[in-house]
């Protein structure tokens, strides 16, 4: 009996959830057997499952029920060929990394599988011209699609595996290509290669030594092609196909006309069923070669492991450093988005206008013109010590200059009012007409009737709706009154604190008098930047070789998924690296920002941040099947992180249930442990600092717990 290499026996497959509509087989009730040394042709038009079939060959889909036998175990198992370097796999997809030139992407392969560099040159130039590949320089994304259908042959021909597993391999071929690469996978079977082979061109297939045809995710029959003809009395493979359609369609209609119960469940009967592989038993001689394969495996197992960290470490490498956006975003966005905020963030407005009604220049000798006259303000004592002053209001508004707020006159309140309507000006401001008048009275009597007090108020009406700008020139106003109060003092001989508000702002415990908003805002802002480039990073690396097929690719080529994640762990600190350092140069000693606390601690910090980015990613890509679904998730969870963490609006400012709820958020503690390190030099000892640290520790393990807890439970 030919011993076989892989044997599919009673295969179920769905797709979906069984409540959704639509969920019906994929595959259905099939069996498959493929004895070794044979080229195997899969048939069956577009849709009918070969591909799906091929993938749970390969160990990257698992049955719904039934069993599959590779090479003498079950793909995955210990001791079965997949995935592996006994397999080799070419999928529908071109699953190369566009980066790749033509020569990496075969290299790639040959690495993981550990092949030495010398077999692997040659191996690379003798599949160059039996494919009549492109120039090895050239890059992947850069060819056209036929040629890089040929190159991702070339990957799975490399290493001269005991089983190819070839899915579509000749689309879009010259025929006299075509013919080649069949006359080559023939020698190969001779040499005792086993090969299956998905194609579309059924003349093709008569070079195959056996043939199945899979119609609506149903083996139809397999056989070799002259005993195919002869069984259905046919002269050409697609009358015998046509017929068999026609009786499983038969079949199926009898089938739905008799049953009442489970309309999937096919009666035995009428499938074909000629496999001699019945229970587990049967497959002695198949598992007979798996002690062979362990004690193999152990002899090359750290050479192979060391292959493969080699192979996706170069190709990681190769994929980062031709991606000039990559590049871009990891290493200069930091840059670009610390230097931004440094730049736009916490500058006092500058050019701001009011309109200015002075009634009390308005009525003087000479009009409005008199404050541009600066001797025509005076202030004199008098001989019972009182003032006399005179035009005090084109002081104010002197001093209102030097903190930028600049003074278009208006004749009357109305068309000041009228100006702030139109968008021109920030608010408008009126003295009285007896101002300095009624302010020496306010100040030398102590005690005035609402007539006086009136007077000598400045009535100020500000446009609110813009809450930064009109509260930067509440404040200015303020501090002009200030300085205007201790000048006229001042030049009445008079004690100047007398008019100040009585309370006076000692030195600050932390932080300086005119502490700015940059400083407070800066550690909130270093953190997101580094955890939303990491994140971003990250899941878009992952989602891509996903999508392009690279990591299924990989997987069945042997390499495991902690050891991609490994690479990608370690490549991505290196840049989380760089970017804690470049962040901390232009905060430190470009800014100037404190550092009043240890600035390892910092970096430490930092650099966690930026690890809780990356874990992040990783739970984004397993949990997204797209970059559009990522992104969504992506920004639709930062916003809220960003919002809640206190760096926009105090925590103290929120209800108490929210603001328990943002100490749990990834920034919230982490931003107020910088700043404490930063600010108040607080040690890692302190509870308001540690507990930054570890509430991004637990982070870390909580978003890698659900990675793997999705992984394990994922259905593939
Ligand atoms: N991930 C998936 N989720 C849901 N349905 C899927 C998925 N992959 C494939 N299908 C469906 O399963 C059926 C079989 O698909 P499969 O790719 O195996 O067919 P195929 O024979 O390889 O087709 P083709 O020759 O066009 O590649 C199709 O109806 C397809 O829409």
């Amino acid at each position: 009996m030919a011993v076989p290499a892989v044997v599919v026996k009673r295969a179920y497959k769905y797709y979906g959830k069984q409540d959704k509509p639509g969920y019906k087989p994929v595959l259905q009730y099939l069996d498959m057997t493929v004895e070794k040394g044979i080229i195997y042709g899969l048939l069956g038009a577009s849709g009918c499952g070969k591909t799906t079939l091929l993938s749970c060959i390969v160990g990257r889909r698992k049955l719904d029920s039934g069993e599959v036998w590779v090479l003498g175990g079950k793909p995955g198992e210990k001791g079965s060929g997949v995935p592996g370097p006994r397999v080799g796999y070419m999928p529908q997809d071109i699953a190369l990394v566009g980066e790749f030139t033509v020569r990496d992407a075969v290299y790639y392969f040959g690495r993981i599988y550990a092949m030495k560099a010398q077999k692997l040159t040659e191996q690379f130039d003798f599949l160059t011209n039996l494919l009549d590949l492109p120039s090895g320089g050239r890059l992947i994304k850069s060819l056209s699609g036929g040629q890089q259908r040929r190159v991702s042959l070339a990957a799975a021909l490399v290493h001269d595996p005991e089983l190819l597993i070839l899915d579509e391999p000749t689309v879009g071929l010259d025929p006299v290509l075509r013919e080649r690469i069949w006359e080559y996978l023939a020698g190969l079977a001779r040499g005792g290669t086993t090969v299956i082979i998905t194609t579309h061109y059924i003349d093709e297939t008569k070079q195959a030594h056996k043939i199945g045809l899979l119609r609506d995710g149903q083996l139809l029959d397999e056989d070799s092609p002259n005993e195919i003809l002869r069984k259905y009395d046919c002269d050409t493979l697609e009358d015998a196909f046509f017929k068999m359609a026609l009786r499983q369609h038969e079949i199926s209609h009898r089938r739905r006309s008799t049953l009442t119960t489970s309309p999937d469940v096919i009666p035995e009967s009428s499938i074909v069923n000629d496999s001699r592989y019945q229970s587990r038993e049967d497959f002695n001689v198949v598992t007979s070669s798996t002690d062979i394969l362990t004690s193999q495996e152990k002899e090359h197992k750290k050479n192979m492991s060391k292959g493969r960290y080699k192979a996706v470490l170069i190709k990681c490498i190769q994929q980062f450093s031709r991606h000039p956006g990559g590049l871009i975003f990891a290493v200069f966005f930091p840059i670009i988005q610390v230097v931004a905020f440094f730049l736009a963030v916490g500058h006092d407005p500058i050019d701001l206008h009011l309109a200015v009604v002075n009634d009390e220049a308005a009525f003087s000798s000479i009009g409005l013109d008199i404050c541009k006259y600066g001797n025509m303000t005076t202030v004199t004592q008098r001989e019972d010590e009182t003032c006399e002053q005179y035009m005090l209001s084109c002081w104010f508004l002197e001093e209102m200059e030097k903190r930028k707020l600049y003074s278009t006159i208006y004749k009357s309140v109305e068309e000041a009012k009228y100006a702030v309507t139109k968008r021109q000006l920030y608010g408008a401001l009126r003295f009285p007409r007896n101002f300095s008048d009624a302010l020496a009275v306010r100040v030398a009597e102590g005690h005035a009737p609402d007539s006086v007090v009136d007077d000598s108020t400045v009535s100020v009406w500000l446009d609110m709706s813009d809450h930064q700008i009109s509260n930067f020139v509440k404040m200015q106003i303020h501090k002009a009154y200030e300085s205007f109060a201790r000048r006229s003092m001042r030049a009445c001989g008079k004690n100047e604190e007398l008019v100040q508000i009585p309370v006076r702002f000692e030195e600050p415990v932390y932080g300086k008098m005119d502490s700015e908003i940059v400083a407070y805002m800066a550690p909130g802002v270093m953190v997101t930047i580094i955890y939303f480039l990491a994140a971003i990073v990250t899941s878009t690396l992952m989602i891509s070789d996903r999508l392009e097929g690279v990591w299924e690719r990989s997987a069945v080529a042997g390499v495991r998924p902690q050891e991609m994640l490994h690479v990608h762990i370690l490549l991505q600190s290196s840049v989380i690296l760089v970017q804690t350092f470049e962040m901390m140069l232009i905060a430190f000693v470009g800014y100037q920002l404190p550092s009043r606390g240890s600035l390892w601690a910092c970096g430490l910090l930092l650099f966690l941040q930026g690890l809780g980015g990356m874990c992040y990613g990783f739970l984004l890509s397993v949990l997204c099947s797209s970059y559009t679904i990522s992104f969504f998730i992506a920004t639709g969870s930062f916003y809220p992180m960003i919002l809640l963490c206190g760096i926009l609006w105090p925590l103290e400012g929120m209800p108490n249930y929210l603001r328990m709820f943002s100490l749990g958020l990834p920034f919230t503690l982490p931003s107020k442990s910088l700043r404490d390190l930063m600010e108040k030099g607080s040690s890692i000892t302190n509870p308001d600092v540690y507990s930054g640290f570890l509430i991004t520790v637990a982070w870390i393990i909580g978003t890698l717990t659900l990675c793997f807890i999705r992984l394990k439970y994922r259905k593939t």
